[in-house]
């Protein structure tokens, strides 16, 4: 089957370096949840991914081959990047039917990921009048339709509501099941924790962390607790609260909190330099 690797990625726009000597490979078989802060570098690594941004230097690679030298590449890997980016004035139907068409995707196959993305009573409706929700299923649909090896998908429970937010987690549990590769980037943690197996985690354009869920996760209280002390330093944005960051460890409040330990980064691939060790967390007065 197909993995995805990010070869010393970097890319700069401008003076800002929005990714920084990247490497990690995502393994089929397994829902790698992609974490990170805002601003991390998770969408700028997914575009390069998907050959939407070239890079500055490093680069990625699906199944050995770069996205843009892929013959037909919805066959080869679907994505869901921003629901929004399909055409309003269209049906559901019709916006999948000329992306099938445009990779040699039988019209049959439509009907299925409407049904499978459970669309197919709004399917002759115009796009423009479809929630997030349904956009984001829509946008699911799409990904889906080339029965592709790799799925990537950003934030794919943003706007679905309970059911569909199973629905999803369901499908990449599935999808990861039949030995595809499915990478899915993230701010949930509470759902990342249900439905995936392994972590890739940027912070400030750096890989942080790369290892199986329940290392990541082991000695902390959940998987919350164990990003928020891998990323402290790491967060851009974090607003002063006046209480140190929300992790509870079980740890008495009075006992004294070295710098986190590391979050394990699995083994180094040849050629790839050890992941840094995070920035230690600062307590805050
Ligand atoms: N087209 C662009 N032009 C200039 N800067 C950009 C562009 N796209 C991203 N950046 C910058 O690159 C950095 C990484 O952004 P990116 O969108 O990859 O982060 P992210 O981890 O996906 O964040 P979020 O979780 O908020 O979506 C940020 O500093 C962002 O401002």
């Amino acid at each position: 089957m197909t993995s995805i690797d990010v070869h010393d990625l970097t890319k700069d726009y401008g003076g800002t370096r929005a990714v920084d000597g990247v490497s990690f490979r995502v393994l089929p078989g397994r829902v790698t949840g992609f974490l990170g802060p805002n601003g991390a570098g998770k969408s700028t690594t997914l575009r390069v991914v998907l050959g939407l941004d070239r890079p500055t230097s490093g680069g990625a690679t699906l199944g050995g081959r770069p996205y843009r030298s892929l013959d037909a590449p919805l066959r080869h890997a679907g994505a869901l990047l921003d629901a929004a980016a399909a055409h309003g004035g269209r049906t559901a139907r019709d916006h999948l039917l000329i992306l099938a068409h445009s990779n040699r995707i039988p019209a049959a196959r439509v009907t299925e990921v409407l049904a499978e993305s459970g669309l197919e009573s709004v399917a002759r409706h115009r796009i423009r009048t479809f929630s997030l929700g349904m956009r984001q299923r829509l946008g699911v649909a799409a990904a889906l339709l080339g029965d592709p090896p790799v799925l990537i998908l950003d934030e794919p429970a943003n706007g679905l509501d309970p059911e569909g937010i199973v629905w999803i987690r369901g499908l990449m549990r599935r999808l990861a099941g039949e030995g595809r590769t499915v990478l899915v980037s993230s701010h949930l943690m509470t759902e990342t924790a249900l439905a995936a197996d392994h972590l890739v985690v940027l912070g400030r354009g750096r890989l942080l962390a790369d290892a199986p869920m329940a290392d990541f996760v082991g000695g902390h209280a959940s998987l919350e607790d164990a990003y928020l002390r891998l990323t402290a330093g790491a967060a851009p944005f974090s607003a002063r609260t006046g209480t140190p960051p929300s992790v509870t460890t079980g740890t008495p409040p009075s006992a004294p909190t070295g710098p986190p330990a590391p979050a394990p980064t699995g083994t180094p691939r040849p050629g790839q330099a050890p992941t840094p060790a995070p920035a230690p967390i600062e307590e805050k007065g």
